[in-house]
């Protein structure tokens, strides 16, 4: 079992003189870890603030015992934003080739990351004219080249059709099954039960903690929408 990947104590962030995370205590684990709440909840804040990229106003994040953003993570951590990140007039293999140089990592394995994402039929298509999965797809495979011991994966299904919504799951399982620790998030309550863990988030707070079966059990409910909306109503009584 992996020890934890990610500590975060304490977290403040202020964005526009806005508290957008508010005193968060968080450990990440091996597994994939999900990441759910509303539109604005402060989700793509705690991400950049895991890989280093955020302003913090008040307490710590490291990864692997080492300070987030510090120069020995950057080979140990893969992060997809929400933005695509690959050029779009570049082929599927060319973009790989040239970021598999900018990394220093060999041809090896730039078609290992290709076929862990299955696009070895796509490789001399532009990424221009595919389709908006390939092309996050191929930002994974970007994010892949260093083998990361933590991917961190910003709504990485959003706009995605269902069956290309299961693959990708499907793929984050592997590469945690193969080590990694996976920390993705997302809006859609139904992607939840597709996770080992769930952090329920709400207004920069994690209001729920734990398996889905465990977060439905707690609150009686069906299905994890449900049991956000009764946590959210114990929440503010
Ligand atoms: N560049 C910025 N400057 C100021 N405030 C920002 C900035 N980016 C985000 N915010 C604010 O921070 C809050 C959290 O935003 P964040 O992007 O972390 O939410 P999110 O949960 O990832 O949302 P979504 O699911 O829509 O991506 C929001 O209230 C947003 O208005």
């Amino acid at each position: 079992m992996m020890k934890n990947a990610v500590e975060v104590r304490d977290l403040v962030v202020v964005r526009g003189g806005h508290e957008v995370l508010r005193n968060l205590d968080i450990s990440i684990g091996g597994g994939v870890t999900g990441l759910l709440g509303p539109s604005g909840c402060g989700k793509s804040t705690l991400m950049r603030s895991l890989v280093g990229v955020q302003q913090l106003r008040a307490g710590t994040v490291t990864a692997f015992g080492l300070e987030a953003g510090s120069r020995p993570l950057r080979d140990r951590i893969g992060y997809v934003t929400q933005a695509a990140s690959v050029y779009d007039d570049l082929t599927v293999a060319e973009n790989l080739t040239f970021f598999a140089r900018v990394l220093g990592v060999g041809r090896a394995e730039a078609d290992a990351s290709l076929e862990a994402v299955d696009l070895g039929q796509q490789r001399e298509q532009v990424v221009g004219r595919l389709s908006g999965g390939q092309r996050s797809r191929v930002s994974l495979a970007v994010a892949l080249l260093r083998k990361p011991d933590l991917l961190v994966l910003d709504e990485p299904t959003v706009g995605l059709d269902p069956v290309l919504r299961r693959d990708l799951w499907a793929l984050f399982h592997r590469l945690a099954d193969e080590g990694a620790a996976v920390f993705v998030s997302s809006h859609v309550m139904d992607e939840a039960d597709r996770c080992d863990r769930l952090l329920l988030m709400r207004d920069g707070r994690i209001i729920a903690d734990g398996s889905p079966s465990e977060i439905r059990q707690k609150t009686g409910a069906d299905d994890i929408e449900s049991a956000f909306l009764a946590i959210v109503e114990e929440d503010v009584a």
